[in-house]
């Protein structure tokens, strides 16, 4: 799967590829230049027939040296290109310096002033090259004149004006998805987002995506990414194999693709009945909960699921005042009643290898019981790993009380999915609202190495993270937007399908089980499409499936 680095990593990678003499900052920059006009040239053909004009705006790092190689290859291309920096060019950095020498013998580089560039002619293309990786803080203000969505409207049809990001949007935190902005929110007349937010039609990075491509803001303004190679090793490829757990210092994203290609039949591979023939039990069993009578649904949406991704066997169970109601609605999900949890053993025998505890439980003393029984089981006689244990919903309101009387229960077979309020009431100081700098990443590792657990933090950027370290984003973002999924339900049927995975003895790690029953969960909403309830999740389930399991190879 692909890499999600940190700036850090990446200026770690770029270091150590220069010391080992395999690439030169140079010939990285020179790559980093071509490889964003030729995307550019690809996905704008039209810009091919006749030379157009650029408006290439430099920083003074590294990024406005990207700049400078895109302003001279596309003047040597015929183009017209009018080229600003801000900064001193005694100060730029030595590969960048290299780049504004060659550049200067071409054309100007003229000195940063958002008036003058604003009254210069209007280009087709603007460039930003201000800030990449290196942005410590927010956008200086007289660079946000220019860049801000406002920025442009003196222009006539500025709509139509192309905008490629270097590396990133300048001002995106390419570790958080962040937007820091230099303003006070206080003031009456702040008002970020035409001010401020500058956002591109394409965003071309390099060797691989970032963080903060995928997070937050980054998928709101990045436009589309692109990702070139500048010459750096692949072994990327070893650090993050499909099906295998992330490595635990390299953030990764959930997808069947590597380095732009399509990976071998993930994520049908993780799934039991796509490579193992067995009876059903071979395949697991899930029990499932539901609430009391008239509040049964929620259950019924996670056991269906479970049953649909493919676990042998699914019993919902509910107190037994509950049980004429549920069993009108069932048939291949089978119902028993239970209404004192220490007796979850008459019900659950040592073949059942998962549980999905919270869809529509209530919150309350009953249903920390219930967590507690389901979280004491231990490995059984039949099967060597104890059964997985997805908590989701009331089962972790439950404990916004205490939430370290959870953590003293949870083990390494847990999964907790909580979406964002959730989370802060298990987690107050890792809360939205509490995070600050941090990135989603980061807090869903601090959780899970808190919870022993896997923490899966829903969102657009859903965060993924093991007690370890290893954390994987899914991004319903970009290309895999499916904003119909945010609807009534369809968490308890994320819950039922990472149970129903998990289930299988031969499933693999839970974090690789959680992975790809977020993507499968996206892929059942995408494919149905817009007015998406629930229930129709797991019935897209079998086209889904069916469409895993035939990528090609
Ligand atoms: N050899 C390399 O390291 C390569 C770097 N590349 C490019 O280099 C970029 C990273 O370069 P740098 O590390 O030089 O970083 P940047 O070019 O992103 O920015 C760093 C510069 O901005 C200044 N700065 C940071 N925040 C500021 C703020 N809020 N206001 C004013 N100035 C601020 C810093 O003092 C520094 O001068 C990447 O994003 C990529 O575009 C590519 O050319 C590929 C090769
Ligand atoms: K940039």
């Amino acid at each position: 799967m692909t890499e999600l680095l940190t700036a850090r990593q990446m200026r770690d990678l770029e270091q150590a590829a220069i010391a080992a003499g395999t690439v030169t900052g140079a010939g990285m920059m020179e790559k980093a230049g071509q490889g964003v006009v030729s995307e550019i040239l690809k996905r704008w053909p039209e810009l091919r027939i006749k030379p157009h004009r650029a408006l290439v705006l430099c920083g003074p790092g590294n990024n406005g040296g990207d700049g400078f190689v895109i302003a001279r290859l596309l003047i040597r291309a015929g183009w017209s290109a009018d080229v600003f920096l801000s900064g001193d060019p005694e100060k730029l950095p030595p590969d960048a310096r290299t780049n504004y020498d060659r550049l200067t013998t071409l054309t100007d580089v003229h000195a940063w002033d958002a008036e003058t560039i604003r009254d210069g002619a209007r280009p087709d293309v603007i460039i930003d090259a201000v800030f990449g990786a290196g942005l410590t803080r927010p956008l200086p203000r007289d660079i946000a004149q220019v860049l801000g969505a406002r920025g442009c409207r003196r222009w006539k049809r500025s709509y139509e004006i192309t905008r490629v990001a270097v590396d990133c949007p300048s001002g995106l935190n390419l570790d958080n998805g962040m937007l820091p902005f230099d303003g006070d929110p206080a003031d009456e007349d702040f008002n970020p987002w035409p001010d401020f937010v500058n956002s591109a039609d394409l965003t071309v990075t390099f060797h691989s995506p970032k963080a903060g491509h995928y997070l937050g803001m980054g998928p709101l303004i990045c436009g589309r990414i692109a990702v070139v190679d500048i010459g750096l090793s692949g072994e990327a490829i070893e650090r993050s194999m499909a099906g295998q757990p992330p490595d635990p210092e390299r953030a990764r994203l959930a997808e069947p693709r590597f380095a732009g290609r399509p990976v071998r039949r993930w994520p049908g591979m993780v799934l039991s009945k796509n490579s193992y023939a067995g009876h059903k039990y071979h395949h697991g069993h899930v029990i499932a909960f539901a609430g009391g009578v008239g509040r049964g649904g929620a259950g019924r949406l996670a056991a269906r699921a479970a049953l649909r991704i493919g676990a042998g066997l699914v019993t919902l169970v509910c107190p037994r005042a509950a049980v004429m109601e549920n069993a009108m609605h069932l048939n291949s999900v089978m119902l028993r009643g239970l209404d004192d949890p220490k007796d979850l053993a008459r019900v659950a025998d040592e073949r059942v290898t998962a549980f999905c505890v919270g869809p529509g439980l209530g919150t309350g003393a009953r249903t920390r019981d219930l967590v507690a029984q389901v979280l004491a089981r231990a490995e059984s006689e039949r099967d060597w790993r104890r059964p997985a244990v997805v908590l989701d919903a009331d089962a972790l309101t439950s404990f916004a009380d205490d939430p370290g009387a959870l953590f003293a229960m949870t083990h390494a077979r847990t999964v907790l999915t909580p979406h964002e309020g959730e989370f802060g009431r298990l987690f107050p100081d890792l809360a939205q609202s509490a995070r600050a700098d941090a990135s989603k990443i980061e807090v869903a590792r601090l959780a899970a190495a808190r919870a022993g657990c896997v923490v899966l933090l829903k969102g657009p950027d859903t965060v993924i993270a093991a007690p370890d370290g290893g954390a994987t984003v899914h991004a319903a973002t970009y290309n895999r937007q499916a904003p119909w999924l945010a609807t009534a339900g369809a968490g308890d049927v994320l819950a039922g399908m990472i149970a129903g995975i998990a289930a299988s003895p031969t499933a693999p790690d839970l974090i690789v089980c959680a992975e790809a029953a977020t993507w499968l969960h996206t892929e059942a909403a995408r494919a149905f499409g817009p007015g998406l309830i629930a229930e129709d999740l797991s019935e897209m389930l079998p086209q889904v499936l069916r469409a895993a399991q035939d990528q090609p190879e």
